[in-house]
Formats: structure tokens, sequence, C-alpha cells
């Protein structure tokens, strides 16, 4: 079943603001989505109609087959969100979260069991969650977030705020829930972790979704190419790996030849005819970075800003919680 469905998705604010134009998406039972864009692209106005806290100004989103706007809450019992800059109500400890987020969606899971499975200490469930660390906090709105085997969970920057061990977890968490067939839209600006676990990303830009693929498929389109750096026993003279198809540059320190390639392919090429011309002892090949096409494709310099809260905060942890916002 197709996780989440958009067509022709559209937000305008007012007369000027077009947030969201035009938005057809696709994603898959079983795949982790990354949802990228700059600051101000969009995302979080594509979340809140996904989740229909907004109504789109034209076209129209699916989630799970059922239609965003009729059938919203059925949507979020069958859904599990870890909303950006999730704030714990005072005076809950971290289990009763979990608790009665079981509670409101009818689950039967134990929610020590969860607590543990995203690495919340016993004696820390048990303490009034609004005191948490933004780590301890993150962790809690996973745990709330996997409240019901969801088919699709949506994780708004859900890396932000976890130490080394906390993001390792969530990679295995990830890899685990897709293993069982959840799809997930991993919305993040931390491109390093969206290279990690997305299979698939998009990426909107000023409201239009200007890249939609694999990484692999959109560094090759884009031919953003690769650095093979190949350390020979001896440099062959002349090198002339220049000649190669696809070579765009290459250099020489010490024993090690350094080729810049335009693209995938001509990685290949350019370590055949080195291999064919002396030993390759060693080799390492650098990929273009998910920044570089992300620069590509947005213009911008890196995802990594300062982010805007837009997003209706209360509504997004009331259906967090698997119920209906106040
Ligand atoms: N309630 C609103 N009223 C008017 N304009 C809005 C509203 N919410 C969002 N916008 C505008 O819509 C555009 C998209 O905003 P949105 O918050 O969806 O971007 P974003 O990609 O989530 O950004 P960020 O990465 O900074 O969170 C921006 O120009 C923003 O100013």
């Amino acid at each position: 079943m197709t996780a989440i469905q958009t067509d022709a998705l559209t937000k305008r604010f007012g007369e000027d603001v077009l947030a969201v134009d035009g938005l057809d998406l696709e994603v898959r039972e079983g795949e982790v989505f990354g949802f990228l864009g700059p600051n101000g692209a969009g995302k979080s106005t594509t979340i809140n109609m996904i989740l229909g806290f907004l109504q789109p100004t034209s076209g129209s989103v699916s989630v799970l087959g059922m239609d965003v706007t009729r059938e919203s809450l059925a949507i979020r019992q069958r859904i599990g969100l870890l909303p950006e800059g999730y704030e714990p109500y005072e005076n809950l400890t971290g289990r009763e979260h979990v608790q009665s987020a079981i509670h409101a969606k009818a689950a039967d899971d134990d929610p020590d069991e969860l607590l543990e499975r995203v690495g919340l200490a016993p004696d820390d469930a048990r303490r009034a969650a609004s005191e948490y660390s933004t780590g301890m906090a993150k962790r809690m709105s996973l745990a709330v977030a996997l409240v019901g085997e969801p088919e699709l969970i949506i994780l708004d920057e859900p890396s932000t705020g976890l130490d080394p061990d906390g993001v390792a977890l969530l990679r295995s968490i990830i890899q685990e829930e897709t293993e069982r067939g959840a799809a997930i839209f991993f919305c993040s600006h931390i491109l390093e972790e969206v290279e990690k676990v997305c299979d698939r990303v998009g990426i909107l830009n000023q409201g239009e979704l200007v890249a939609l693929d694999t990484i692999d498929n959109l560094r090759s389109e884009l031919q953003t190419g690769a650095t093979v750096s190949a350390q020979l026993d001896a440099v062959p003279e002349p090198l002339d790996v220049a000649s190669v198809d696809g070579v765009r540059t290459a250099s020489v320190t010490d024993s090690t030849v350094d080729v810049e390639v335009s693209s995938s392919a001509a990685k290949m090429d350019a370590l055949r005819y080195l291999d064919d011309r002396a030993t390759v002892e060693d080799v390492r090949i650098d990929d273009a970075s998910l920044e570089a096409l992300f620069d590509e494709y947005t213009g911008h310099g890196s995802a990594n800003e300062t982010t805007t809260e837009s997003a209706p905060a209360a509504e997004q942890r009331a259906a967090a919680d698997g119920g209906e916002s106040a």
C-alpha cells in the first residue's frame, strides 16, 4: 500500500506566499523517504497537510489509502509521529506519556519495553518528562511514535539533540521498523544522517519538488562526480589518465594519484586504466556529498541552517499522542 500520496498538492498563504506548489509525491510501504529543503521551502507546510492540520488550497493528499480531510482520526491511529520540538506535558512521567499514547491508540504495547528500546533508563522513565534533557525528550517522543506498530512513521528532525549512541539507536530502530513493513518519512536538515538512512529523497525548494530519486541516481544525473585516490606501486610515466572519458583532472602526490571524475561510470574506467599500468595497492573513492547535491538543486550552501517553527505545535503533539487536538 502507498503510505503517502500527494497529487498536485498546493498551499497558498494569502495572495503572496505560495508555500507548496503542485507537489506530486509517493512514499511507499517499507521505504525510508528523506524530505529535504532549505528553510522556508515548504516542508512543515507539507507535513501539516499530510497530517490534516492544514487544508490544501488545491490538490489532494492521502495517507495509507485514506483521505486526510475525511479520515484524519483513523489515520492518526495508524501512524506514528515524532514532531519537531516536541514539548512534554508538565507533570507526566516519560512512562505516562507512552502509556497515554498506548491508550489513545488502543494498542497493547508494553510501555517499559518501548522505553527500553529507545534507551531511556527505568529511573528516568519514572521522572517528570518536562525535566528531561533534549535528547531524553527526543528518545521518549520516539517511543511514543513507535506505539501501535504504525504503518507510517513521520520523523521530523529526529536526530537533533541525540548523542552519537542515540543517533545509532535511531538508525537501527528505523531499520527494524522498515523490516516489518513500515514506511518512514524522514524530514531532516542533517544531510549526513539522511544519506545514511534514506532509500529515496525528495528535495523541496521554494515549494516545488526539484529532485526525487535515490541519492545514487541524483548523483549520476547531476554528474556531481567523485574523486578516486589510488595508491600505486609506481606512478607510470606518462600518466595521461586525463585521456580517459569522464576524467576531469588528475594529480600526483608521492605514489598516490587523485583522479576527479564527472560521473559514476568514470570511476571504474579511471581505476582500470591505472590498474593496467601499475599495481593498485590501495584505493579510496569519495562520492560527492549529499550537501553538494543539495547545493546544486537548491542553490543553498547548506541545509544546516536555523529552522523556523511554523508547525502548529499543540496539534502535532496531540497527533503524536495518537489523539485529537484540544
Ligand atoms: N501560517 C502561515 N502563514 C503565512 N505564511 C506561512 C505560514 N506558514 C508557513 N508560511 C510560509 O510558507 C513558506 C514555507 O514555510 P515552511 O514552514 O513550510 O517551510 P520549511 O521548509 O518547513 O522551513 P524550515 O526548514 O525553516 O522549517 C514560508 O515562506 C513561510 O513563511
